[in-house]
C-alpha cells in the first residue's frame, strides 16, 4: 500500500498542476468525490446535515460537500468555525454556495443553544475543519467544536483527515474528532495507517480526486505496513536438499551472573527463528547454567569478570568466533560495566557481518554514539523508548510526538536499522523508510519480551535476510506469536518464554 507524506501530497498536487489541472478543479473533484461516498453509504435526502469548515483548503472541501448535500436533498448548515475562508479556491467555493439556501453560520457569533440543537437534530456531520495542513494541538475553541461533534450520535465524516490529528506524525490532540469515516483524498497518509491515529478514522475510503497518474510518479512511499504478505513473501521456505549449514550461524554474545535469562531467552528464540547454529558465548557461569535449557546450543564459555559479567580479556575467543558466523546479536543482559564497553566497542569495530545491538549493548553504545561510524558492518539496533531516548539525548514526550521522523532521522544519519519497540513497534530502515508493526499485544510488556525479539530478529538475520526485513518481519513474529501465547495464557499469565513457545505455530500456520 503507498502510503505518502504530507509534503509527498503537496507535491503531487503540484505535479498535476503541470497536466493542466487546476487547484479549483481538485477542489471541487475532493468534495464531489466524499458527497458520492456519503450518498452511497446513507440516505442523504431530508437530512440534516453540518458541515463544520475551517479555513483552509479542507475546509474548502466541506463547502464542495455542503453544496453537493444541498442539491441531493439535504437540509444543510455550513458552520465556519474560523471565519471567512482565507484560500483563493475555498473562497471561490464559498462565492458558489452563498446563493443557496444553506445556513451559514459563523461559530464565535453563533448562540451556543442554536448550535446545541441542531447538533441534536442532525443526521451527518461534516468534519472539514482541518486536513493534512494540521499541526501542533487544537485551540480551545476548537476543542470545543470538536467535543461538541465527538458527543452527538451523528454519523461523523472527516474530509482527509480527523481534525485535531497530524498528518505524518498521527499525533492527536486529546480532543480530535473521532471520525465513523474518513475519506482520504487521493492517496492514504501516515495518519491513516499509523496505529496511534487509526482509531479515529473510523473506516477509511480513499477518493479518486483527478490527479493523473503522471503526478505520481517518483513518489516512493516512505510509511510500510507490515502484514502477513510482507513477511511471508520475503521469509524462503526450506529446501528439501538443504543442511544446517544452509542456515547461518548467529553468534549470541549475552548474559551475566545479573541477567542469566537474557542469554538464555534470545538465544532459544534465535533457534526457534530458524538459525542453523546459534552460538551462546557468555560467562563460564552462565553457559552452564544455560545449558539443561539450550541443548541445541554451541557454547563458548568465557572468563568472568569481578562484577559477574563476561571479561574484557575474552575479546580474542570473541573475535574468533566471529570469524566464521553469518549474524552476530550483542547486548542481551551484557551488564554495563568498564569491561563490556571495552567489548562491545571492539567487537563492533571488528564485526563485518549483520549486528543486532540490544538491552545494554544499546545503553553501552549511547555513551560513545560516534562509534556507530566506525564500523564496517550492518547494525540494527533495538531500543524500547527509554533508549532511545538515551540514543537520541532527547526526552521521551518529544520521541512520543514524533519518533517517525526521529527514528527515520537517526537511522540516516548513522546508517543503521532502529527497531522502536513500543506497544506499536516502528522499524526505521537507513533509506528512510518506516516499517509499522501492528501485532502484539499488553501481555508482551514484561522483562524478557525485548530478549525474544532480538534473538528471532538474529535468527532470522543469520539466514541471510536482509536485515532491515529481519527486523520488520521478526517485530511481526514477536507480536503473532505473543498474541497466541495471551489467547492461551492470557495477558495477564503469559511469560515471554511462551512467545518462543508459539513461534513454531506461526510458521505452520504459513507453511514454513
Ligand atoms: N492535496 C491535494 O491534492 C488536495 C488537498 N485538498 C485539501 O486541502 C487540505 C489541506 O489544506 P491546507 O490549506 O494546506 O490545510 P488545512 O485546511 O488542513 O488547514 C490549514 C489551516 O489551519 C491552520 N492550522 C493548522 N494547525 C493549526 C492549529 N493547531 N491551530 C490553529 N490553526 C491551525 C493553518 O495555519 P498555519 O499557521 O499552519 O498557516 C492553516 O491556516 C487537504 O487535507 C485536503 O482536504 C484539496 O482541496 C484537494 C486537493
Ligand atoms: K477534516
Amino acid at each position: 500500500m503507498v502510503v505518502v507524506t504530507n509534503s509527498q501530497m503537496k507535491q503531487i498536487e503540484e505535479n498535476s498542476l503541470k497536466y493542466s489541472m487546476s487547484m479549483k478543479r481538485l477542489m471541487e473533484n475532493a468534495g464531489s468525490a466524499a458527497a458520492m461516498f456519503i450518498r452511497r453509504t446513507m440516505e442523504v435526502d431530508g437530512k440534516f446535515c453540518t458541515v463544520f469548515c475551517g479555513r483552509g483548503n479542507n475546509g474548502g472541501d466541506g463547502l464542495v460537500v455542503a453544496r453537493k448535500l444541498y442539491e441531493s436533498g439535504a437540509n444543510v448548515v455550513v458552520v465556519l468555525t474560523d471565519g471567512d475562508p482565507a484560500t483563493d479556491q475555498a473562497k471561490e467555493m464559498m462565492e458558489l454556495i452563498a446563493p443557496m439556501d444553506v445556513a451559514l453560520v459563523y461559530y464565535e457569533k453563533e448562540d451556543p443553544a442554536y448550535l446545541k440543537e441542531r447538533l441534536e437534530a442532525t443526521d451527518i456531520i461534516v468534519d472539514a475543519i482541518y486536513g493534512t495542513g494540521f499541526h501542533g494541538q487544537l485551540d480551545e475553541k476548537h476543542r470545543k467544536i470538536c467535543e461538541l461533534i465527538n458527543g452527538t450520535t451523528a454519523q461523523v465524516i472527516a474530509l482527509d483527515v480527523p481534525s485535531g490529528v497530524t498528518c505524518d506524525t498521527g499525533f492527536a490532540d486529546e480532543y480530535a474528532v473521532i471520525a465513523d469515516m474518513t475519506i482520504a483524498f487521493d492517496s492514504y497518509k501516515p495518519l491513516h495507517v499509523l496505529p496511534v491515529s487509526v482509531g479515529y478514522c473510523g473506516e477509511i475510503k480513499t477518493a479518486d480526486i483527478g490527479i493523473p497518474p503522471q503526478a505520481h510518479e517518483g513518489i516512493e512511499g516512505q510509511f510500510i505496513l507490515v502484514d502477513n504478505e510482507f513477511v511471508f513473501s520475503r521469509l524462503p521456505k526450506r529446501r528439501r536438499d538443504s543442511h544446517k549449514g544452509s542456515y547461518g550461524k548467529l553468534l549470541n554474545i549475552a548474559g551475566s551472573q545479573k541477567y542469566m535469562g537474557a542469554a538464555i531467552l534470545s538465544t532459544m528464540a534465535a533457534m526457534r527463528a530458524g538459525a542453523g547454529y546459534v552460538t551462546l558465548a557468555s560467562t563460564k557461569e552462565v553457559c552452564r547454567t544455560a545449558l539443561p535449557s539450550l541443548l541445541e546450543a554451541v557454547m563458548l564459555p568465557l572468563k568472568q569478570g569481578k562484577e559477574g559479567h563476561i571479561s574484557y580479556e575474552s575479546l580474542p575467543e570473541i573475535l574468533e568466533a566471529l570469524e566464521n558466523s553469518t549474524a552476530l546479536l550483542i547486548g542481551n543482559g551484557l551488564d554495563v560495566t568498564q569491561d563490556t564497553c571495552r567489548l562491545v566497542y571492539e567487537v563492533l569495530k571488528n564485526a563485518k557481518c549483520p549486528v543486532i545491538v540490544d538491552g545494554d549493548g544499546i545503553n553501552v553504545i549511547s555513551r560513545n554514539i560516534d562509534i556507530l561510524k566506525q564500523t564496517n558492518c550492518n547494525i540494527v539496533l533495538t531500543p524500547h523508548m527509554k533508549e532511545l531516548s538515551r540514543l537520541t539525548t532527547l526526552p521521551i514526550e518529544q520521541l512520543k510526538q514524533d519518533r517517525y521522523t526521529i527514528g527515520a532521522n537517526f537511522a540516516r544519519e548513522y546508517g543503521c536499522t532502529v527497531v522502536m519497540k513500543d506497544a506499536y513497534t516502528a522499524t526505521a530502515g537507513a533509506d528512510g523508510r518506516m516499517y509499522i508493526n501492528t501485532t502484539g499485544n499488553a501481555g508482551m510488556a514484561k522483562a524478557g519480551s525485548g530478549d525474544v525479539l532480538a534473538g528471532i530478529i538474529g535468527g532470522l538475520a543469520a539466514q541471510g535476510i536482509d536485515l532491515v526485513t529481519a527486523a520488520a518481519a521478526g517485530a511481526y513474529l514477536h507480536g503473532l506469536a505473543g498474541n497466541y501465547a495471551a489467547c492461551k495464557y492470557s495477558q495477564y499469565g503469559m511469560l515471554p518464554r511462551e512467545i518462543i513457545d508459539q513461534l513454531p505455530k506461526v510458521f505452520l500456520h504459513n507453511d514454513r
